[in-house]
């Protein structure tokens, strides 16, 4: 998909989001898609695949500072419908976002829902993955694993599972002081990879500072995935704004782009969640 035209906002499609300076506005928008099957079960209650739909992006645009100015569904149709709007309703009001539009179809087989987010720049220049810098310390938001041990069934965590929420005042709060930030979608050693990549430089973790929802399996919880905390760099001599944990440090860019627990890490694969 890079070799098709690319407009500079689409930042090489290597960020959470896309940016686009229209006079002295900066808008933020990203689009995230949920498919029946993969990423919620068919059966299952749809105010919870809404409310999700909703978070996820939100949770893009958290990660570049945005404050959100509204959402675009693509729905398509079927059972659960009336649940879907119910849980849509409860998002848009706990994140006070509005609808702006969409697109309902019929579809015969699995179905899938679309969401774009847009948003409003709260800082320039808009954080970006790719600004790691040499010295930097490594930090991230909540616990990790959450989402994991609540898809397994623990009532404790289930909310964190089927109801994240998106960090969007901590991304804010945080934009006029990071280097580097994105959301941890796929797995903080996945993500983290993928920062180092794109900044130029390698990113050590010290895997014992990583808060985790289970001590017992911290190596899955740093994995799994779907926990959309914030996962940011910033200067070593500036404190951090808001709740987070220092798991790590910038260093000069060596042949591996992640290094855990002072081991080399080149290879992604089976760092994360890859899709
Ligand atoms: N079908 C597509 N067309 C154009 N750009 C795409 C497409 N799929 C992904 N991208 C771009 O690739 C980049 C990375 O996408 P990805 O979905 O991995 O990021 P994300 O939204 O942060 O993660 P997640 O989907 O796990 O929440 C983004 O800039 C995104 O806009
Ligand atoms: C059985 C099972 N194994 C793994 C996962 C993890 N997982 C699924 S979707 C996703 C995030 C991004 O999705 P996408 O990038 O497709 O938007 C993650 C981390 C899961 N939910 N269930
Ligand atoms: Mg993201």
């Amino acid at each position: 998909m890079r070799k098709l035209p690319l407009h500079p906002g689409a930042r090489g499609l290597d960020d959470d989001c896309a940016i686009l300076e229209i006079g002295n506005e900066t808008l933020i928008l990203t689009h995230d898609m949920m498919a029946e099957g993969t990423h919620f079960q068919e059966g299952g209650d749809l105010a919870d695949a809404a409310w999700k739909l909703v978070a996820v992006n939100l949770s893009d645009l958290a990660s570049k500072g945005a404050e959100p100015i509204g959402l675009l569904l693509g729905h398509s149709l079927g059972s659960g419908d009336e649940r879907f709007l119910e849980g849509l309703y409860e998002a848009l009001s706990a994140h006070d976002v509005p609808l702006l539009g969409g697109d309902t179809i019929k579809t015969t087989g699995k179905r899938a829902f679309g969401l774009t987010a847009i948003g409003r720049a709260s800082h320039t220049p808009v954080p970006s993955r790719c600004g790691a810098q040499i010295g930097d310390q490594l930090y991230v938001t909540g616990l990790l694993g959450c989402a994991m041990l609540g898809f397994e069934g623990d009532p404790e965590h289930l909310a964190a599972y089927n109801r994240p929420t998106p960090r969007l005042i901590e991304g804010q709060a945080l934009a006029p002081h990071v280097s580097a930030m994105m959301d941890i979608s796929d797995g903080l050693m996945l993500d983290t990879f993928r920062m180092a990549s794109a900044s130029e430089v390698s990113i050590a973790i010290d895997s014992a500072l990583v808060p985790v929802a289970s001590n017992k399996r911290r190596n899955e919880c740093m994995r799994w995935g779907e926990d959309y905390e914030l996962l940011f760099t910033l200067p070593l001599e500036t404190e951090p704004p808001v709740d987070c944990m220092r798991i790590g440090t910038v260093e000069p860019q060596g042949f591996a782009p992640l290094i855990f627990d002072s081991n080399p890490v080149v290879n992604p694969e089976g760092l994360g969640y890859q899709h």
